[in-house]
């Protein structure tokens, strides 16, 4: 049996396997989690005009003014403003023409047409300018970017109806076990309700895949080759338990039987030491181990970013965002280890249950922290590099 490999090497090697898959058109209300395959480029200009950013009066020159009119929303004033002139105007409406300065209604003295300021209006105050959050023809989003609602109002705004975006990745997802029943509403004492298959599956859905559930199948080679057969053609198969050395333990041997080419097998790491990857015909593969808390973690670390590179994410790999340790952290074992923890007042919190099975503790966990194989004793304050996991209170 080969040693387990480090992390980075699991990394470069799965990445440098992944292709990413090809583009289509896509309808800007349908992008919402994929991935660019060209920039976005502006096709209008905004505001289009100069715009007032609140409700009240364009004036032209120090008052006191005569109102001679109104620019509202959609509705602009056709006229010109001059000097000792204002024209009622509501927020997003156009500045017309000859207006310099906007007198908001809390601080403006009506009295018929006449207008006069409690406070002097500043020249140029309250009026967006035309073209200063994007000009038509300006790239506003990079290929590669994932789109994000906010995104999706951008693209909107920008004039676009549809955009370029690879297509989504048709990923299936096979729960092995024999302990494991489908309904958790049916299960005798002696066996397991299966968690993994719909956790898995709904951290991929996020991440933007098409996604087929297939199991719990049985501990035998014929039910797991026959899932295999099932989610033939997929751009990834991602199975859960029976990654290990046990006898009923059957991926590597049935993806050995079925001519698959594996890639490596075991990381470094804790939890999630039994990972396997392998490459079946076009289809990817990776075998991640059953507990719960290994399933996650290696879902996290490498099922999110394959999903990342097919999808045509630029950066797929999870960024570690440092934060300061509350408590301290005893000195590291010999593998890396991603810590359970909360975050509390700004400050990392390491959950004290370690056990890999154990699923109260991951889904109150809002961070892993990432622990080096070997690492020294971490005192209170120091910052520690986080993965962001959005399970606890916090979500
Ligand atoms: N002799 C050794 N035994 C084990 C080793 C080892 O190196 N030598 N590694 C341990 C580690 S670390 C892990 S992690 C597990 C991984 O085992 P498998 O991937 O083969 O997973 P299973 O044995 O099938 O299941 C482990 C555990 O998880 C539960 N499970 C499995 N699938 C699901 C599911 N879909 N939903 C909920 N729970 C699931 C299963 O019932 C088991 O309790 O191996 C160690 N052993
Ligand atoms: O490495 Mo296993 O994934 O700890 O329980």
């Amino acid at each position: 049996m080969t040693a387990p490999i480090p992390l980075e090497e699991a990394w470069t090697r799965l990445l440098a396997m992944i292709t990413p898959l090809e583009s289509e058109m896509v309808a800007v209300d349908d992008a919402v989690g994929r991935v660019l395959a060209e920039p976005l480029v502006a096709r209008r200009t905004q505001p289009w005009a100069d715009l007032s950013a609140m409700d009240g009066f364009a004036c032209a020159g120090e008052g006191p003014w005569r109102i001679t009119g109104e620019s509202r929303a959609g509705q602009a004033f056709d006229g010109v403003v001059t000097s000792g002139e204002a024209v009622r105007i509501s927020t997003g409406a156009a500045v017309p023409e000859g207006a310099d300065r906007i007198l908001v209604v809390e601080e403006a003295l009506v009295e018929g047409h006449e207008l006069a300021a409690t406070e002097a209006p500043e020249p140029g105050r309250h009026i967006r300018r035309r073209g200063f959050d994007f000009a038509s023809g300006d790239i506003l989003m990079e290929a590669g970017q994932r789109v994000s609602p906010a995104g999706l109002a951008l693209a909107r705004a920008s004039g676009n109806g549809t955009l370029t975006a690879l297509r989504a990745p048709r990923v299936t997802l096979i729960e092995c076990g024999d302990e494991l029943v489908a309904d958790p509403l049916e299960c005798p004492d002696d066996r397991l309700p299966a968690s993994n298959g719909a956790m898995l599956g709904a951290m991929a859905s996020q991440a933007g895949a098409i996604v087929q559930r297939i199991g719990p199948v049985a501990d035998r080679k014929s039910a797991l080759r026959e899932a295999f057969e099932t989610a033939r053609g997929n751009d990834l198969i991602v199975t859960m338990g029976g990654a290990s050395v046990g006898d009923h333990d059957l991926v590597k041997p049935v993806l050995e039987e079925l001519g698959a080419e594996l890639t490596f097998w075991r990381v470094a790491i804790r939890p999630g030491k039994p990972l396997l990857v392998a490459r079946w015909e076009g289809t990817l593969i990776l075998g991640l181990p059953g507990n719960p808390v290994s399933s996650f973690v290696t879902g996290k670390l490498f099922m999110l970013p394959t999903i990342g590179v097919l999808s045509g994410e630029a950066r797929p790999l999870p960024v570690p965002i440092p934060i300061p340790l509350r408590g301290s952290l005893p000195e590291g074992g010999p593998r890396r280890e991603f810590r359970r923890a909360r975050l509390v007042d700004g400050e990392a919190c390491p959950i004290e249950q370690r056990d890999s099975s154990a699923l109260r503790a991951l889904a109150q966990a809002d961070l892993l922290i990432d622990r080096p194989a070997h690492a020294g004793e971490a005192k209170a304050g120091t910052p520690v590099p986080c993965y962001w996991i959005a399970n606890g209170a916090n979500a």
